[in-house]
């Protein structure tokens, strides 16, 4: 197995005080050598995180940008902006922000175009509802979501999220991950060839430290997508722990 790729998903999570103390943690305590680690606050906490990340190897993340490289979207962020912060990369298409702000495949594929051109690696989300999944529709809509939110020749990261296992304490099951990502290697291989063999994909979803071992122990995923549990520094470094290094 080569070596693995944990992002953790701070979400709306993190005042200044706690920000800082959980980075301060992760930086202390991160075995030498380790995983590769992606933290991703929320966009107040981008400036004072990548300060205290600055001699260690963890890595910078942002949870979206827009699409724009400036003008006039009040309340938005360009990837840009995210890059002269030191940001390294970016979740795309979270279905929290599918789900809750209406975005669509194609705005998710504008914005990971303009991520890379910032130099910024995205980290694009998708995933099946349980009613699609209980219809027997995943591959189907994970097929399409591959399709609409994956810019041309994308060479970054994918991160298999079933939108019922976020949140709910109730991972996918190893059979679930396993045929899912065989199947999402053979589709992102049809849609893209030989740059589909490069793309890691990720699994998110109620990982934690006590299933991680066994989920990143599963052939074809590159890592995990984490989000309670990388609030808790102890939980996260054993989900770290458990992630290929090599
Ligand atoms: O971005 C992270 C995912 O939404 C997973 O969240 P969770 O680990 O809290 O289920």
């Amino acid at each position: 197995m080569s070596r693995q790729m944990i992002v953790g998903n701070w979400k709306m999570n993190g005042t200044r005080q706690a920000a800082q103390a959980l980075v301060a943690s992760l930086v202390d305590r991160l075995p030498q050598g380790s995983a590769d680690v992606v933290i991703c606050p929320p966009f107040t906490q981008l400036a004072p995180v990548a300060d205290k990340l600055a001699a260690s190897p963890i890595g910078l993340g942002a949870q979206d940008c827009h699409q724009a490289v400036s003008g006039a979207y009040t309340g938005d962020v360009s990837a840009a902006m995210l890059a002269d912060l030191g940001v390294g990369h970016v979740i795309l298409g979270h279905s929290e922000r599918r789900q809750g702000h209406a975005e669509l495949d194609e705005t998710v594929r504008e914005k990971a175009v303009a991520a890379i051109r910032a130099g910024l690696v995205p980290v694009i989300c998708i995933g099946e509802t349980a009613e699609q999944r209980d219809a027997g529709q995943h591959e189907d809509v994970l097929g399409w979501q591959i399709e609409g939110s994956l810019p041309e020749g994308f060479g970054g990261v994918v991160a298999y999220e079933p939108i019922w296992a976020i949140g709910s304490g109730r991972a996918a099951t190893e059979e679930q991950i396993a045929q899912t990502m065989a199947f999402l290697r053979a589709e992102l291989i049809r849609q893209f060839g030989e740059t589909g063999k490069a793309v890691k994909i990720l699994y998110g979803g109620s990982v934690n430290a006590g299933n991680a071992p066994s989920i990143l122990s599963i052939p074809e995923v590159a890592g995990a997508l984490v989000g309670g549990a990388s609030l808790d520094a102890d939980a996260f470094l054993s989900i770290v722990g458990a992630a290929s290094a090599s």
